[in-house]
């Protein structure tokens, strides 16, 4: 286990890359790079081959570094040694040490025959026999053996899960579509009855499975949502014993399982060292399983354990996670960047950047060190993005021209699942996803732009108006990620290469990546709250605002 770290800001390569940022950064202007060394794509570029879907290639040359600033950065990763936290996790020591447990979402797929210790004891064979049961329950719904309780087959999947328990199965399901066995795919995440109601209206109770998805089996939305199903179920068929034919569990709480009504023959469990944000690779991940069938699953986290493997064995400066960790840091801690683009180039990938909203800001969102000490730099960026081409027509604009610099990741297919057109949209949209990377490093000088206008037949005060406002400063930095095709060994890849992303910046930032603190105070007050409701007196108990807020709602609800 890596011993304790200086504070970041007192690290010597901090200090060293901070005098060089004060020093130079100013001109470190990405074109110019280019321009300067024509080696530089193939510097600052890695290709990944993996064993049936081609390569993957991770593009890092259009960021605001050079031969100097690099090699600080490596030397950064090394000093806060990055590779021995790493080598901690992936042997199972407590890394999560508020919750004093083992972080091994990296055990869950880990396809080759190793042992994985924890507590010295292997959790592999545990895993293995989780991963059968789940085979045999997907292979049984999706070929009708299992069926519900009127006997007939199952067409409907409806997820009941919410954060952990639904943004993985959710993007991930959405992401490889392409790759559906049939069943319809359903998720109930919002305490809000409405996102209940609208999946109710659309299906069947006699051909519906609900899974309920809960690590704790205490979340306060899934409970409720569970039991609202339940109660909808009872009400259509009156036969209790159809509970056991729609109703299964995914939690590590056999005991809340059980008291639920649910069978423990129809749980599929996994541990205490899967985090929520970290565990569709576990029996959370059945909902996907329904919906591409056992064997992509498979396929998804082998390309998982790839990632493992070249985040385990490749030096820190070839290391994709590292490189995108460093970047991230880069311009986090020196060039103040507080937010984080990630803009998929698929719109299969269209939950892609909520999914790992929670992914990275539960996980670094932090602002104590390990030690609990306040720190004294940036941590976690505030993560956003939606699919291009959509978010060109929304946000761009600010990427563009506005006062913020937002580091931004693209990610793209070479291929399309959907070559419609003759292929035309597939091209249409790559050559949009490859002008805005160049687009936001190139920018448009006010000589460019003036002489556009002049050649537009603008003159005089009219051009000299308008100029400023069509000037792009350019040297926005981006990185670029391509994949052959979307399928579900490189989309586990592409999953664990941000996963090990966000450890690297947790390990650097020296704070705990894997608790969640932070979820549990409005929790609580919701739950003093909620009674308040229920009686018609007037409250008093809270801020004057609270007061006002539950007052006024109290007085218009019916
Ligand atoms: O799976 P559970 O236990 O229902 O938790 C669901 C979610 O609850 C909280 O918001 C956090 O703890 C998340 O990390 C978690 O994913």
């Amino acid at each position: 286990m890596a011993g304790t770290l200086p504070a970041l800001n007192e690290e010597p390569a901090f200090i060293k890359l901070q005098e060089y940022y004060n020093a130079n950064h100013k001109q470190i202007i990405i074109k110019d790079l280019f321009v300067k060394d024509p080696k530089r794509f193939s510097k600052y570029s890695l290709r990944l081959s993996t064993p049936n879907d081609g390569e993957i290639l991770l593009d890092y040359s259009k960021n605001r570094v050079n031969d100097e600033v690099w090699p600080l950065l490596i030397e950064l990763a090394k000093s806060r040694r990055v590779e021995q936290a790493r080598d901690a996790m992936f042997s199972g020591q407590h890394i999560n040490i508020t919750e004093n447990r083992a972080v091994l979402h990296v055990a869950l797929r880990n396809r080759g025959a190793d042992p994985v210790l924890v507590d010295n004891k292997d959790v592999m064979p545990d895993v293995r026999a989780e991963l059968q049961h789940m085979k045999e329950f997907t292979n049984k719904v999706i070929s009708g053996v299992w069926r519900g309780s009127t006997g007939k087959q199952i067409t409907d999947v409806v997820n009941i899960g919410i954060g952990g328990s639904d943004l993985g199965p959710l993007m991930v399901t959405e992401a490889l579509k392409p790759y559906g066995k049939g069943l319809y795919s359903h998720f109930v995440s919002n305490i809000d009855g409405t996102h209940m109601a609208e999946v109710l209206k659309k299906v069947n109770y006699e051909t519906t499975l609900f899974i309920i998805a809960s690590k704790t089996f205490t979340t306060q939305e899934t409970i409720t949502n569970a039991t609202s199903a339940k109660t909808w179920l009872l009400e259509h068929t009156k036969d209790a014993d159809a509970v056991a034919k729609h109703f299964v569990a995914l939690s590590t709480n056999k005991e809340k399982v059980t008291a639920f009504g649910i069978d423990s023959a129809n749980m599929f469990g996994f541990w205490d060292w899967v985090g929520g944000r970290y565990s569709l690779w576990s029996a959370i991940g059945l909902s996907i399983c329904l919906s591409i069938g056992f064997e992509n699953f498979e396929q998804l986290l082998d390309g998982a354990h790839y990632m493992d493997n070249h985040f385990k064995s490749t030096p820190l400066d070839k290391n994709a996670p590292v490189i995108l960790a460093l970047l991230g840091i880069w311009y986090s801690n020196f060039y103040n960047a507080e937010t984080h683009a990630l803009l998929p180039y698929d719109q299969y990938l269209h939950r892609f950047a909520a999914y790992f909203q929670q992914g990275d800001m539960e996980s670094n969102g932090k602002f104590v060190s390990k030690s609990g000490k306040p720190v004294q730099y940036s941590t976690g960026p505030i993560v956003w993005g939606e699919p291009g081409t959509n978010g060109q027509h929304a946000f761009y604009q600010l990427i563009h021209q506005g006062t913020r610099l937002i580091p931004c990741d693209f990610i793209a297919p070479a291929q399309t699942h959907n070559p419609i057109g003759g292929g035309k949209h597939h091209k249409i949209l790559l050559s949009n996803f490859l002008a805005q990377t160049e687009a936001l490093m190139a920018g448009k000088t006010a000589d460019e732009a003036k002489q556009e206008l002049t050649k537009a037949g603008l003159c005089g005060n009219e051009l000299e108006n308008l100029l400023p406002h069509k000037v792009f400063a350019g040297n926005r930095p981006t990185n670029s990620i391509v994949v052959k095709k979307v399928s579900p060994f490189t989309l586990g890849a592409l999953i664990a290469l941000y996963e090990h992303k966000i450890f690297v910046q947790g390990i650097i930032w020296d704070i705990n990546s894997f608790d969640q603190w932070g979820v549990e105070l409005g929790k609580q007050l919701a739950k003093a709250i909620e009674p308040e409701l229920d009686t018609c007196a007037e409250v008093s108990s809270h801020d004057s605002s609270t007061n006002g807020l539950i007052n006024f709602l109290k007085a218009n609800w019916k």
